[in-house]
């Protein structure tokens, strides 16, 4: 598994020209605040577009402006965990965990199993039947951590996934983060302002700039 992305987008304040290629590691990206970080990501997501570019995942095109095509997000089967959880707020943690299995019709019993499982794994079984407002901080990344695993993504980006947890649960899901994604083999793009979370996660490291992506030494 690879991806490419070479994209290229117009910014209020400075252009995005960013050029990166992996296969089956976690990239880490740090990066001043407004610096492009989420931009990139949710241009790989498919949530916003570029101006023009190619982004390919394990030889499959998602996005390439001379051939026009340009994946949604569902078709592009890339797992998106965002700063503010996002989770569905009319939604049990049950519901929101089964959400992306939902989608693919998938059978009750196996979408059963798999919910349990990783709320087991994840320390949050007991918590089914509640909503997210009743979950504390911690539980939500918990929560959506586990909507991220359940289904079979093809890469994941994680964009600053513990920055509203105090430093205690930010250490213990750092943990939990990392054991999961070395079982994951796959593409990884976490983007994050702090080292020590980059150092711990990442075995590549970019400083992105003003929209521009400089390779940096894990150090
Ligand atoms: N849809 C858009 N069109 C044009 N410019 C945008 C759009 N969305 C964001 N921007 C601008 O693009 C720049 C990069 O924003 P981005 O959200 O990627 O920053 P970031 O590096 O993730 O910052 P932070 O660390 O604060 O989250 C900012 O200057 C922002 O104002």
């Amino acid at each position: 598994m690879f991806l490419e992305v070479d994209i290229y987008k117009k910014l209020s304040e400075f252009d995005l020209d960013v050029h990166f290629k992996i296969d089956e590691i976690c990239l880490g990206v740090m990066g001043p605040s407004g610096s492009g970080k989420s931009m990139t990501l949710k241009c790989i997501a498919g949530i916003e577009t570029p101006d023009s570019g190619r982004i390919v995942l394990d030889g499959r095109v998602l996005y390439d402006s001379n051939q026009h095509i340009n994946l949604s997000p569902q078709e592009r089967n890339i797992g998106y965990m965002f700063q503010n959880y996002a989770l569905f707020p009319n939604m049990t943690v049950y519901d929101n965990i089964a959400s992306p299995l939902v989608a693919r019709r998938l059978d009750k019993t196996i979408i059963h199993d798999s919910v349990i499982r990783l709320m087991k794994e994840l320390h949050i079984e007991g918590l089914e039947k509640r909503y997210p407002r009743q979950l504390s901080g911690g539980q939500k990344q918990r929560v959506a951590l586990a909507r991220l695993l359940i289904y079979n993504a093809e890469a994941i980006l994680l964009d600053e996934p513990f920055s509203a947890l105090d430093e205690d649960l930010k250490g213990e899901l750092l943990k939990e983060m990392k054991t999961k994604l070395d079982a994951y083999h796959r593409p990884v793009v976490f983007v994050s302002h702090n080292k020590d979370e980059i150092k711990t996660l990442s075995h590549e490291m970019y400083i992105i700039k003003k929209g521009e992506m400089i390779h940096e030494e894990i150090s």
